[in-house]
């Protein structure tokens, strides 16, 4: 008892002190939104017309669609931004595949780091200049000045290739390509009226022709400065945007992590409290299911340490200290198992902090440890995004021959979350988690990595209304044209159309058509597409948005699968999905919005939207407005019960079961349908 009281006295304190945190957080929120109504007003700002909780932007995009006007400041940082790359980057799209593949890339940097990649994507015309250039992870591993990158590839990116990368010559500019409009009822062809050109140089990796640090040949080269996003989604976000990209030798300190910190002091600080029994436990996670939580579930919230250390953050391994031991963790109860590993709760025992641990599951490997998870681990240590789900540290099993993420806990994932949903997310809150998808996506395709994988069960949401991406197993770098990637990847409902048809080179596109399904899927909280086999998905995909045909799509007629016979349906009936105004409990979509949810659809990957286009797209600027964080709503944790029904429910589920036999599949390099 007295134990307990003092254990209750600490969670008081910590209480306290985060309130105390908060409060000083809000007081400076409502500082600035002052400010910001203030200027608004003058400015004759709409707020009468918004939702409860809606973000205050500018209000010149404001009203229906209307003429996507922008305001001072931030909006003209992005304008002047976007005017640099248009100067010297002509391409819309980074489509050059690079093929991220760790086995072949240690080959490759065993041989030489110096090597050029000898082909180039046709994409960029008949003669593209092939410039050299750092591959974006090894140049992490050699690059100084980030204290949280360079440790962490230590483990399993020093053998990452130098890759090169082909991009258009500076001033490039591809002829004009017609832009596929769809409307109701008939596919237009258009000119495309304002490319915003957006390629390969746009990455936080490539060369900036401004600025000479950096120079490929510059070692301390660092991500170049991105603009301001237009549309903020709130004062925290606003922050934490200028510290995204730091600058070299630039300190962190936005989200430290307790855990993360003590991997890179002395040992000693750090001897485990070893329990063998727990240590057991979750060692042995087969046997361990949800009966077996020792503690009472407790609000994450609640629980996270009061005390934050201040300096950067470590999540790396360092392998010359190894990686602690999962018994610095107190399992609480199991949260879901997929494919690739298990995912448990757990509470760090040092800093009281509730943590998500994904055990690597090692039988999905013939030899060694699982690919899935170290392009997983690799990918999630090196990123820092707040719409990525944050990688804390690598911690190891007792026998160390099995591997746990840690993970921040997040209360739900949006698959989940609907099944319990009686109505779908208002137009605002659909809007507040499309800004933070396209936000996280873009920070991904900046810096070469293609998810492969989104699907609702792929993104978590917290009782902070925030969104990360998760489940990087699929995920691949890209930008050198290495071998043709597999098009056995992406979840069937999310899977693109040219994926669909037997593409071997793809690009970011295919993650943008995920992005689409999935917004059609938060509006009507259902699936858009529900194919049960990759023929009833194309057949799905064509019936709701019309045949392509070689005029809308020109490089379809090069693909495996198009000379298919496939149902021909001449018309786009995806308004009748999301009518303008409300018909039989459809969803309604305002023009702009059905504009973006069509550009996300877009046939030709070419012509298809990027993640930077639709964080600018005037949707998320007319009324309703995108919901802050702060107010969307809250969601009570699914029960222990819900969790294993749903694991019950998830087994029998054929898409599981394909997508283990294709993830399988893929790596062997053998075709599907159409390969
Ligand atoms: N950080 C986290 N916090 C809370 N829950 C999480 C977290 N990460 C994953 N989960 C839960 O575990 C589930 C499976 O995680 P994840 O998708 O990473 O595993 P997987 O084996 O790769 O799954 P899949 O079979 O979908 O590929 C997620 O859908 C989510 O419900």
């Amino acid at each position: 008892m007295i134990e307990r009281g003092r254990v209750n006295d600490r969670d008081r304190e910590r209480m306290n002190d985060r309130d105390r945190e908060r409060e000083r957080a809000r007081d400076r929120d409502r500082d600035r939104e002052r400010d910001w109504r203030a200027r608004n007003q003058q400015r004759g700002g709409r707020d009468s017309e918004r939702e409860p909780g809606e973000i205050v932007v500018p209000a010149g995009g404001g009203g229906g669609g209307g003429g996507g006007r922008r305001e001072e400041g931030e909006f003209k940082a992005r304008d002047h931004h976007h005017r640099e790359q248009s100067a010297s980057l002509p391409n819309k799209r980074k489509f050059t595949p690079i093929v991220w593949d760790l086995e072949q890339g240690q080959k490759n940097s065993s041989r030489s780091a110096e090597r050029i990649a000898p082909t180039v994507s046709s994409k960029f015309g008949p003669s593209p200049s092939v410039r050299r250039q750092q591959h974006p992870v090894a140049s992490r591993s050699s690059s100084p000045p980030s204290p949280r990158k360079s440790n962490s590839t230590a483990l399993f990116i020093e053998s990452a290739p130098t890759n090169s990368v082909t991009s258009p010559e500076p001033g490039q500019v591809l002829p004009d390509s017609p832009l596929l409009v769809v409307n109701d009822d008939n596919y237009e062809m258009e000119k495309e009226k304002s490319p915003a050109p957006a390629t390969i140089a746009a990455s936080r990796w490539a060369e900036d022709p401004q600025t000479p640090q950096h120079n490929s040949s510059t070692p301390s080269r660092g991500p170049p400065k991105r603009a301001k996003k237009s549309v903020s989604l709130d004062s925290e976000n606003r922050d934490q945007e200028a510290s995204t990209s730091p600058e070299p030798g630039e300190y962190r300190q936005d989200k430290l992590s307790n855990s993360g910190g003590r991997m890179s002091e002395d040992g000693e600080e750090y001897e485990r409290e070893l329990n063998k029994k727990e240590l057991q436990e979750l060692d042995e996670d087969e046997g361990i299911d949800d009966e077996e939580i020792q503690q009472p579930e407790l609000d994450s919230d609640m629980e996270a340490p009061a005390h934050v250390p201040v300096g950067p953050p470590h999540r790396a391994i360092d392998m010359l200290k190894g990686c602690r031991s999962v018994d610095e963790f107190e399992r609480l109860n199991k949260i879901d198992e997929g494919t690739y590993g298990v995912v448990f709760r757990a509470r760090n025992k040092q800093t009281g902090e509730i943590v998500a641990l994904k055990k690597v599951k090692m039988e999905k490997e013939r030899g060694g440890f699982p690919m899935t998870s170290l392009r997983e681990i690799n990918v999630l240590l090196s990123f820092h995004h707040r719409s990525v789900v944050d990688v804390k540290e690598v911690v190891v099993g007792n026998n160390l021959d099995s591997i746990f993420m840690v993970m921040e806990y997040m209360e739900h994932d949006l698959k989940g979350l609907m099944e319990t949903m009686k109505q779908p997310f208002s137009q605002s809150e659909v809007k507040c988690l499309m800004l933070q998808l396209f936000d996280g996506v873009k920070y991904l395709h900046d810096n070469w990595v293609l998810h492969r994988d989104l699907k609702t069960s792929n993104l978590l949401l917290n009782n902070h209304g925030e969104l990360k991406i998760c489940d990087f197993g699929l995920a691949r770098q890209y930008g050198s044209p290495l071998k043709p990637y597999t098009h056995m990847v992406v979840t069937l409902w999310y899977r693109a159309p040219e994926l669909l048809l037997g593409a071997k080179e793809y690009s970011t596109a295919i993650d943008m058509w995920s992005l689409g399904c999935i917004m059609a899927e938060f509006l009507a909280k259902e699936p858009l597409f529900n194919g049960k086999s990759e023929i009833d998905q194309i057949d799905k995909i064509f019936k709701t948005l019309g045949t392509p045909s070689e005029k809308i799509w020109p490089d379809s007629v090069k693909l495996p699968g198009f000379k298919c016979n496939f149902v021909r349906q001449p018309y786009n009936r995806l308004r009748e999905k999301f009518p303008p105004t409300a018909f039989a409990g459809r969803p309604t979509l305002s023009e702009s919005g059905f504009d973006l949810l069509n550009r996300l659809l877009t046939y030709d990957p070419q012509k298809r939207i990027t993640a930077d286009e639709a964080l600018n797209h005037e949707w998320f600027r007319e009324v309703p407005l995108p919901k802050a964080k702060e107010f969307m709503p809250t969601f009570p944790a699914r029960s222990e019960h819900e969790r294993r029904m749903r694991r019950l429910m998830k087994s029998p589920d054929p898409l599981e079961e394909q997508r283990r036999r294709e993830a399988r599949q893929a790596e062997v390099g053998s075709g599907g349908l159409f390969g």
